[in-house]
């Protein structure tokens, strides 16, 4: 346990389980949002102000969490954040399980029930989501978000910044591009290039964007 401040950079649905889990771990949370002062609650919390007075903040005396579900986003205010000084943690679930033998960098959430097995290799801010499982040997690029009960087999690996829909799955060794979106409850079979969305059992090419 801990009692550090943590300040969660984003009021949504997904910083509301950021809060939770942190407060789990310890921290005493706080919430920044640009919708501040339009909007000044987030559920019991309050939201005490935008990302330019987060900046503002001590960063020696306040971790913080960017609770952005949007990729590009995250990865923005995150490098703004690291300039400053601000230690952005890695957040990790009592309840999942993550190998010793796993790597995660800074800025992650594992949230519960996620398991990340053994030589797993996590980039900077990436979002581990609720029951996903990343097995032996992945590697999951800087930003990218593995929604909820996706399963990633042996050996995948993920570029940056892409999102894996709920219920998708991966086969083993297959390798996926950066920026690209795999669509909710996909089976992804073979490899797919960056800057697409890709889905259906088993995933095509659906459109490319930037
Ligand atoms: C905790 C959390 O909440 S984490 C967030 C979890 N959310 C997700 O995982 C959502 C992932 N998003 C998706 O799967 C989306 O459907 C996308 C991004 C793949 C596509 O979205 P859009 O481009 O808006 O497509 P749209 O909804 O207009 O559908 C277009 C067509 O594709 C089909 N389609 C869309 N997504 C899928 C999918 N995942 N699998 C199969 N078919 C799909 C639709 O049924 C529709 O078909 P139709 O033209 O015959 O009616």
């Amino acid at each position: 346990m801990n009692d550090k401040k943590l300040a969660i950079l984003g009021a949504s649905g997904h910083g509301k389980v950021v809060a939770d889990l942190a407060e789990q771990l310890g921290y005493v949370v706080h919430f920044y949002d640009d919708a501040y002062p339009n909007k000044t609650m987030i559920e019991h919390w309050p939201i005490e102000g935008t990302f330019d007075d987060l900046l503002m903040l001590d960063s020696t005396q306040t971790d913080v969490a960017v609770a952005i579900g949007h990729n590009k986003t995250r990865q923005q205010k995150i490098a703004l954040l690291l300039d400053k000084d601000f230690t952005i943690p890695t957040l990790i679930h009592p309840s999942a399980v993550v190998s010793q033998y796993a790597k995660l960098q800074h800025g992650c959430v594992v949230f519960a029930g996620a398991v990340v097995n053994a030589f797993a290799d996590i980039g900077k801010g990436v979002i581990i989501n609720s029951s996903a499982v990343v097995e032996h040997d992945c590697s999951i690029g800087d930003f990218s978000h593995i929604c909820p009960n996706t399963a990633l087999a042996g050996g995948v690996i993920v570029g940056t910044g892409c999102w894996l829909g709920i219920g998708s799955q991966v086969k083993q060794l297959v390798e996926l591009g950066d920026y690209c979106l795999i669509g909710a409850g996909s089976t992804v079979l073979k490899n797919i290039p960056s800057h697409v969305t890709a889905f259906g059992s088993p995933a095509i090419v659906i459109r490319h964007h930037n």
